[in-house]
């Protein structure tokens, strides 16, 4: 191992890679397509049953009729049409029957002439003489000759009941034409015609890379200061999604000499090479100086005005596109679904895909950077006078907001904020997305979801937005949600949540769960101590570091209350849950916070515990004799959810 000196450390620190001129997101598309001029790749033949999803290169031209021969389109008997035109029920024509009987797949032997009759199944071929088929239940078996006849109390029409050669597809008819995207129906035309092998558009194959020292493939055991490796197989699946063929190259350390290597490798096997991470300003950023040795003209673009993405990275390297995704996971899918999947899309020749927009209101204060575009995702809920996006912000290293957004919105360059009540246009991601029937809007708790787990197994739609208990009071006052869990203790009395139910609204009782304050085993400063004797501890030992919550959750009601005021190290360190509150203290980058006993036993902690605070749930009077939050109200008091509710250490409120 290399020993780290602190002059060296210093100076790597300094060697920081400014971005290029930082353009627009047109601009950055259309300097990038300038340089690359992307069209449809070559054509290859591919097995009938290979050809799902690709695009014809060619027109399909039918070799053969479709029938290719006429055909009977019901059971029952061939005839001569003219036989016929006087049968009635008073006076039915009587029919001999020839001596054969024409299933499918068979060659009829003997003509049908005036007087006779065949017995032909449904696929049939037409026997010569034949003009019309009359169906098997407009006729009798005649018992009155010896010889078998049948008798038809009907007329058919000449051509009645037989599908002609060529009455679907003519010989020489074009079935298909170039461009055509190949699917289930299309196929179909295509096996009729006897079509075995397909010309298509060859599907772009692309190599994609992770870099950084901090990526651990799944499967390995993450050590201190490593992640998994999450763009890498989002990235592989999102080029198939778009029509290409991922060829994964793993993780590459920022080791400029591995790194090389994989780029020549890759570039030199595919069309186009996708690499994420390492296009910002820090130290170990080595992608970026590798594409600028790539050759003219390398790269077009670093730095896009966009949030999600400014690093984005845009090359072309002996006519094939090179792009370096920011390594933030939402900045990634983000920067992959609007200016790659396009070109991945059009390499293979698949049509532009236009997405739908919608229109919703946007309830709450949206802030934005000024100077660059902002796309934030949201969660659409749809409610009797319109539809209302709330916005997910995780920032850009969530792998979940992308995943559980149904659209986003897009914040100009100019303005600073979307302000409250604003009316925006929503891009949708999916037009897929189910309407829930049932909206819960506020603070998240593990034992939430086994409840929602247990409604959706019975076939409800549930939409869960997470935006803390007081978020959630104002949806529900807005009448945005039809359910909001809060926690939220009134200073004042001590007691949770019943005060603050507006006119409205009204109070259904969830469950307790106790909360204390948390601290790693071996702890000399808290071993043994009560709550007081704890808390004074801490005050009183400016080394002592707290971690805190964010305002505007419950948790953090109870924190101040506790406090009276003191503002301890660490007190402006806020995370947005429990669990982070747990994981800085067990990784020592904090001593004591507030949390709830489940929390602390899954990060080995332990706990002094301080008070039970009530989890409820606010419902939207109007909307209680909805069906799925009848069906919310009985599922808190199924034995299912109470069972695994105590799993988790928590107490139903009607056991308290
Ligand atoms: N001083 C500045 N710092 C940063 C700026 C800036 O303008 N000035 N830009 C920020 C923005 S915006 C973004 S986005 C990130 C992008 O940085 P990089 O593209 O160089 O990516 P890394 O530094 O390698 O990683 C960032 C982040 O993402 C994680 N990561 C990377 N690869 C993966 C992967 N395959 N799977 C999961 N997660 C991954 C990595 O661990 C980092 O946490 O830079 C900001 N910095
Ligand atoms: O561009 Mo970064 O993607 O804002 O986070």
């Amino acid at each position: 191992m290399i020993e780290q000196r602190d002059d060296v450390v210093t100076s790597t620190a300094l060697q920081q890679q400014q971005f290029l001129t930082v353009l627009s997101r047109d601009e950055a598309v259309m300097r990038f397509e300038a340089a690359l001029a992307p069209t449809p790749l070559g054509r290859e033949e591919v097995n009938l049953s290979d050809a799902l999803g690709r695009v014809l290169d060619d027109e399909i031209i039918a070799s053969m009729d479709v029938p290719p021969f006429d055909r009977s389109l019901v059971d029952g008997f061939a005839v001569q049409a003219a036989d016929l035109v006087e049968a009635s029920i008073s006076s039915p024509a009587n029919l001999q029957l020839n001596q054969e009987i024409i299933s499918a797949g068979t060659t009829p032997t003997i003509a049908v002439s005036l007087g006779t009759a065949t017995a032909i199944a449904t696929g049939g071929p037409i026997p010569r003489g034949a003009d019309a088929v009359v169906m098997i239940e407009h006729t009798e078996a005649s018992t009155l000759t010896p010889n078998a006849e049948i008798v038809v109390q009907r007329p058919v029409s000449p051509g009645q009941n037989i599908g002609f050669a060529g009455s679907d597809i003519v010989r020489g008819e074009t079935v298909l034409r170039r461009g055509a995207v190949i699917g289930s129906r299309e196929i179909s035309m295509l096996a009729a015609c006897g079509v075995d092998k397909v010309p298509v558009i060859r599907r772009p194959r692309v190599g994609v890379i992770a870099t950084g020292n901090e990526l651990v493939a799944q499967g390995m055991p993450l050590r201190t200061g490593t992640i998994y490796d999450s763009n890498n197989p989002m990235i592989c699946a999102a080029v198939s999604e778009s029509g290409g063929i991922p060829a994964n190259y793993g993780i590459v350390c920022d080791d400029e000499a591995a790194l090389r290597g994989t780029i020549m490798h890759s570039l030199a096997e595919c069309d186009m090479v996708i690499l994420s991470g390492g296009t910002s300003k820090g130290a170990g950023d080595l992608t970026y100086k590798l594409l600028a040795d790539l050759g003219p003209p390398g790269i077009i673009v670093h730095g896009v005005a966009v949030k999600p993405g400014k690093p984005l990275c845009l090359a072309v390297c002996d006519r094939k596109p090179v792009i370096v995704l920011p390594g933030f996971p939402t900045s990634a899918m983000f920067t992959f679904f609007d200016v790659v999947a396009p070109l991945i899309s059009r390499l293979a020749g698949l049509p532009e895909r236009r997405r739908a927009h919608i229109s919703a209101n946007v309830p709450v204060h949206v802030p934005s950077e000024l100077g660059r575009t902002e796309y934030v995702m949201v969660s659409l809920v749809e409610r009797e006078n319109g539809v209302v996006a709330y916005p997910l912000d995780k920032g850009s290293g969530s792998v979940s907001t992308f995943a559980q957004s149904d659209g986003f919105l897009c914040v100009d360059a100019l303005a600073d904020a979307v302000p409250a009540g604003t009316s925006a246009d929503v891009v949708l991601l999916s037009s897929r997305s189910r309407i829930p029937d049932l909206v819960i809007t506020g603070s998240h708790c593990l034992g939430l979801d086994m409840v929602v787990n247990h409604l959706t197994s019975s076939g409800h739609i549930v939409r869960l937005i997470a935006v803390g208990s007081l978020g959630g009071l104002a949806a529900a006052r807005r009448g945005e949600c039809d359910v909001a869990p809060i926690h939220l203790m009134d200073p004042t009395t001590g007691l949770y949540n019943c005060s603050y139910v507006s006119p409205g609204l009204e109070l259904i009782k969830g469950w307790t769960r106790m909360q204390g304050l948390i601290f790693r085993k071996g702890d000399v400063r808290f071993d043994g101590a009560g709550p007081e004797m704890a808390l004074a501890t801490a005050l009183s030992d400016p080394d002592c570091h707290m971690v805190n919550r964010n305002q505007g959750s419950g948790t953090r009601i109870l924190v101040d209350k506790m406090l009276k005021g003191a503002t301890p190290t660490g007190y402006w360190k806020q995370p947005r849950s429990h669990n982070s509150v747990a994981a800085t203290i067990a990784h020592r980058n904090a001593d004591w916070g507030i949390a709830i006993v489940p929390v602390a036993e899954a990060y080995g902690l332990e706990f002094i515990p301080i008070a039970e605070e009530h989890y409820d749930f606010v419902l939207v009077s109007e909307r209680r004799y909805h069906p799925a939050v009848g069906a919310f109200i009985e599922a808190l008091d199924s034995s299912v959810v109470h069972a695994e509710l105590r799993r988790l250490g928590f107490r139903r409120s009607s056991e308290v």
